[in-house]
């Protein structure tokens, strides 16, 4: 799986430039972290990947395909092979722990079977599997809402796991939880990772928990990449330049974009938004509402 961001943009209808021009290449089953002081965009970039929000110009590329210019149909195909997994996990909490996983398969199954929630067997024998990996084996018919912040959060993964995605977007998976389940969950994310042989972008505000867990540190100030290296490369200067802005020294300067577009606008920031399908397909990637669709002036 190779993700390839290119020039990527996005500017809110409140004339935020959230991004100004990002080049990102992922691939293998690295973990990457992307860190950044609140307003760098992390989750704006994340968002703009399986365009829960509309990127304003650029290209994304999933192993060649360019998720900017799919129509519907398309884009709900190609979201199948992106698992997300949210800060606030985005489950249905009147419904079980089986019952918000099995929603990660709503993308492969027919209309009807998905608004019956009827699902195969094999669907049903591997969402078992999974939740024991995660470690809630037993809880299967738990309501969401009877779960702690970190089960949750599992349910949040085995959900995303369950899709079988060729890459894991993750934002800020840990800010609600405590310091000893955040260091469980990061360390399950990038254990499945692993072993899906998948490629895994965590958002996240810990540099700490970043460095302890992430192959490669992705540094964002005022939607720019001002670091990308290995976490050991993250040194007080490198730190710095991510929290406090200013110009990188020429010796650790981020990758060189590897393409250079004429930010010809492939989107629409007026028209930017949440793309709902009837079918409910967000809801199974568990999608939010852009902020910019509750109604904002
Ligand atoms: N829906 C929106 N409408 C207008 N501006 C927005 C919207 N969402 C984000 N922004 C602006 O875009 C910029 C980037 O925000 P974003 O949420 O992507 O940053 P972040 O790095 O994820 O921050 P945090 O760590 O606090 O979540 C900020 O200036 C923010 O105010």
């Amino acid at each position: 799986m190779t993700l390839d961001v290119t020039d990527l943009r996005k500017t809110y209808p409140t004339g935020d430039e959230a991004l100004t021009g990002i080049d990102l290449s992922i691939d293998g089953s690295e973990t990457t972290a992307m860190i950044g002081p609140s307003g760098a965009g992390k989750s704006t970039f994340i968002r703009c990947v399986n365009r829960l929000t509309e990127p304003t110009a650029g290209s994304i590329e999933l192993d060649g395909t360019d998720l900017t210019a799919l129509g519907d149909d398309g884009l709900r195909e190609a979201r199948r092979d992106i698992g997300m997994i949210f800060q606030e996990y985005n489950l249905v909490e009147r419904l079980t722990v089986m019952e918000n996983v099995l929603t990660g398969r709503l993308g492969y199954v027919s209309g009807w079977q998905a608004f019956r929630r009827s699902f195969p067997p094999a669907d049903i024998e591997r969402a078992y599997e999974i939740l024991e990996r995660v470690g809630l084996g037993d809880m299967e018919n738990k309501r969401v809402d009877e779960l702690s912040g970190g089960q949750r959060q599992r349910v949040g993964i085995a959900r995303a796991v369950i899709q079988q995605p060729t890459i894991l977007l993750v934002d800020e998976p840990t800010s609600s939880l405590d310091p000893e389940t955040s260091n469980t969950v990061m360390r399950l994310l990038t254990e499945i990772a692993a072993e899906q042989d998948i490629p895994v972008l965590i958002n996240i505000h810990e540099v700490d928990l970043a460095t302890d867990y992430a192959d490669r540190i992705v540094g964002l100030h005022d939607g720019e990449i001002v670091f990308d290296g290995p976490p050991a490369d993250l040194q007080d200067g490198a730190l710095d330049r991510v929290y406090r802005g200013g110009d990188p020294p020429e010796s650790d300067a981020p990758r060189p974009a590897d393409a250079t577009a004429d930010g010809a606008s492939q989107g629409d920031a007026a028209s930017d938004g949440v793309r709902v399908p009837a079918d409910g397909v967000v809801s199974a990637n568990g999608g939010t509402p852009d902020r910019s669709a509750s109604g904002g002036p």
